[in-house]
């Protein structure tokens, strides 16, 4: 473990940590991608928790502005840091880096790197990126994308601002015609940016050629101050989010070179004449599958963080009815109940860890392809990132939030660090394309599959199943509820529900209804079979990785686990299809004997995520356990407690007390 050995770790956390039937440190290695990473992680956060530039007290006592300066000092001394130490082109370690030095607090120019750099990478000419990769890469100039705007965040087609080319200048002329065309919520475009990539309606000789990329500057390079025609600012307090500047930008006939389109895909001329390089015009989306595939892993990471406080704080914590006359109070692990809300957050929290990985594999491969323009995979790539972006942050906010919900009123205490993790979930179903309409990017995918599957066409590899015939619910009583059953049973399902929507679909269109129209009466069920779907890939990447585990006891316990997740599933999507009652009834009874079995492994289980204190920043789910102490020293640090009497008492409650009318204070 990376945590230092407090002197007195509460004996009922050692107690617990005892019980684990696996090597965790093992299990560790695995949810790294190796020892050697575990190792280089743990240098890391070393480095990190030693450097005294980084400590600070607690931000939830800081203002906003406090917040967001602090976060711009500690984001710039990471990459100070990260250059310091060599570090810059391994994106593991910069990734760890930023992690450990800013938890769960949102970096201001976090878009630079997630979004503006891969946009350069996956947008540019070659030449384009020679001119500025390097000079983003170095961090010569700071950059986001902003393609959001007031009218228009989900129909991307709907975007207002224009780009029009002037041939007579070789220029284009970016503007925001309408109040709603006005760019609104870009990360980091409020104060820390100077250059953006502006998402516009190209116009040359007269013809709209839909949206398209543009590298815009926004700032002087060296005052900082807004260029001519540029307007931005901060959008204002948002739910959470407080370290960074989501802006606003409104462009009024800013001209910027030819040469600025970005051009990998498409090019104007030097007389305004349009080429499209490449068939899919999608291709311009490309920076959005690879941040919606970066979602899922960080919404596995955040639901590792609060399993982990709520876990450990259900070892700790005793309340209830003693047992028989004497007893302790139980701990809230002991409740079923508990273990069940506990066990089937760890559950899902594996589970799309392991699919995180499958997809980020599956994007690297494609990847090099699509570059090359070779589209084959990217309908499979785009459905299964839009689809289980979606999954993952949704299972991401709703677990954390039962975790947090698993720690009663301290849960809602900033103390716990579980409001931090959550608010930084939560906007990830919104964000990056609304988890609703994402799943049905995915239900359109599938649809569109089982026509291809109708006419004897080839799928991608995680759309095969839909070719196979229909076949009889496979039983569920009877012989063992084995993993493989249970997964066997959920391909079952997704393919009957597609299936059937598909049947609707089809009936609609005989009826001569609209593709759309149609699209639109089978959409509420579509979002369904998307995620049914998704949900098989997840249990079948669990189910991998459990079954490539060496160790056998790492195996078998990941493959309890994989089957509460497969089970819950089973039981939750019971009224998708009809599940007989004495099917449901041996599904829930095996659900309660797997919780018996995993209790004794449940703190194990999530200190495998090996996450230090520093990471995890909560009072209830530090390593030693020693709660109490430490939350009353937390609420000591509040500014309200700087003075025995708040200066409200004489400006307001006094005056109250004595009868004086407030109205004119
Ligand atoms: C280095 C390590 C770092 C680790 C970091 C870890 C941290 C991770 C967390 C990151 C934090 C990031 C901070 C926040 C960032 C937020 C940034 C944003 O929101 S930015 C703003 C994000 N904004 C959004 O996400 C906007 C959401 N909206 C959209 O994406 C689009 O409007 C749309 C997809 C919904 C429709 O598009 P439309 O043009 O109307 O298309 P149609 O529906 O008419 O379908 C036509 C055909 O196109 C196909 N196709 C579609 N997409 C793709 C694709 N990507 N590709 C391929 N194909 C695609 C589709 O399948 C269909 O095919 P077919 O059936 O014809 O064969
Ligand atoms: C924290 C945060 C950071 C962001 N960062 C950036 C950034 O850096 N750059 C950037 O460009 N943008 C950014 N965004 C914007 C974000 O991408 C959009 O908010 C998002 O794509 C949703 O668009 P919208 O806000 O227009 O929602 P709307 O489209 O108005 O959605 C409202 C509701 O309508 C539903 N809906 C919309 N269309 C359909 C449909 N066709 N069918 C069924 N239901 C539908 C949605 O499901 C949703 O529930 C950020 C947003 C947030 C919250």
């Amino acid at each position: 473990m990376t945590n230092p050995v407090v002197q007195k770790v509460n004996p009922m956390l050692t107690e617990e940590r005892a019980k684990a039937s696996f090597p965790v440190e093992e299990l560790t290695y695995i949810l790294d991608g190796g020892k050697f990473n575990t190792e280089k992680r743990r240098e890391i956060e070393e480095l990190v928790t030693k450097d005294p530039n980084f400590e600070h007290p607690p931000i939830q006592f800081m203002t906003r502005e406090q917040q967001y300066s602090l976060a711009v000092k500690k984001a710039l001394l990471v990459q100070q840091r990260l250059k310091e130490l060599d570090m810059l082109d391994d994106p593991y370690a910069s990734y760890f880096f930023r992690r450990i030095a800013m938890p769960r607090e949102v970096s201001p120019i976090g878009l630079h790197w997630v979004m503006f750099v891969p946009t350069l990478m996956g947008q540019c000419s070659d030449e384009q990126r020679e001119r500025w990769l390097q000079r983003a890469l170095n961090y010569e100039i700071i950059g986001t994308y902003a393609q959001t705007e007031m009218g228009h965040g989900t129909f991307l087609r709907g975007i207002e601002t224009t780009a029009t080319y002037d041939p007579s200048s070789q220029q284009f002329v970016l503007h925001s015609p309408t109040t709603t065309s006005i760019k609104w919520w870009p990360g980091g475009l409020g104060k820390t940016c100077n250059y953006a990539v502006v998402v516009a309606q190209l116009h040359t000789q007269g013809r709209c050629h839909g949206v398209h990329m543009f590298l815009v500057q926004l700032r002087d390079e060296s005052t900082h101050r807004s260029l001519p025609g540029v307007v931005c600012g901060d959008i204002g307090p948002k739910m959470g989010y407080h370290t960074i500047d989501n802006g606003f930008l409104q462009l009024n006939s800013v001209r910027i070179p030819r040469e600025n389109m970005l051009m990998r895909n498409a090019e104007v001329q030097p007389d305004g004449t349009y080429i499209r390089r490449v068939s899919n015009e999608k291709l311009t989306y490309g920076t959005m599958v690879f941040v919606r595939s970066l979602i899922v892993s960080d919404a596995a990471r955040g639901i590792s963080e609060a399993a982990t406080i709520a876990v450990r704080y259900a070892c700790v914590r005793r309340q209830g009815e003693p047992s028989s006359p004497g007893a302790p109070e139980p701990r809230l692990l002991d409740y079923p109940v508990h273990q069940y809300r506990l066990l089937t957050c760890v559950a899902n929290c594996y589970g799309l860890w392991f699919a995180s990985e499958v997809l980020r594999d599956l994007y690297f491969t494609v990847q090099p392809d699509v570059l090359e323009g070779r589209t084959e995979r990217l309908p499979e790539t785009h459905a299964l990132s839009a689809g289980l972006k979606a999954v993952g942050s949704n299972r991401g906010a709703a677990c954390v939030e039962e975790c947090r919900r698993c720690c009663g009123g301290f849960g809602f205490s900033e103390a716990s660090g579980l409001p931090k993790i959550y608010n930084d979930i939560n906007p990830a179903c919104t964000y990056e394309g609304e988890n609703t309409v994402m799943l049905l990017q995915t239900g359109r995918h599938l649809l569109k599959c089982v026509e291809r599957a109708r006419r004897g066409e080839q799928l991608a590899p995680s759309d095969a199943y839909i070719r196979s015939r229909p076949t009889p619910q496979p039983k569920l009583a009877g012989g063992p509820l084995t993993a493989d059953l249970l997964l066997g049973w959920l391909r079952w399902r997704s393919l009957s529900m597609l299936l059937e929507v598909s049947g609707r679909f089809n009936s609609f269109i005989e009826q001569r209804q609209a593709w759309a129209d149609a699209f639109q009466a089978v959409s509420r069920r579509l979002t369904r079979c998307a995620e049914a779907h998704c949900i098989l890939y997840v249990g079948q990447a669990f189910l991998d990785s459990a079954k490539a585990a060496e160790n056998p006891k790492i195996c078998g316990v990941l493959t309890s686990l994989c089957r509460l997740f497969l089970l819950n599933e089973v039981v939750s999507g019971a009224g998708d299809v009809q599940l007989s009652r004495s099917d449901l009834a041996r599904c829930q009874d095996a659900i309660d004997s797997l919780l018996t079995e995993l209790r004794p492994n449940a703190v194990a289980l999530v200190e495998a995520f090996d996450l230090p204190d520093r990471m995890l920043c909560s009072v209830i789910g530090r390593y030693d356990g020693q709660v109490y102490e430490a939350m009353l020293q937390w609420a000591r640090q509040s500014p309200l407690n700087a003075t025995d009497v708040h200066e409200s008492y004489e400006l307001y409650t006094r005056q109250f007390l004595a009868g004086r009318s407030l109205a004119k204070l």
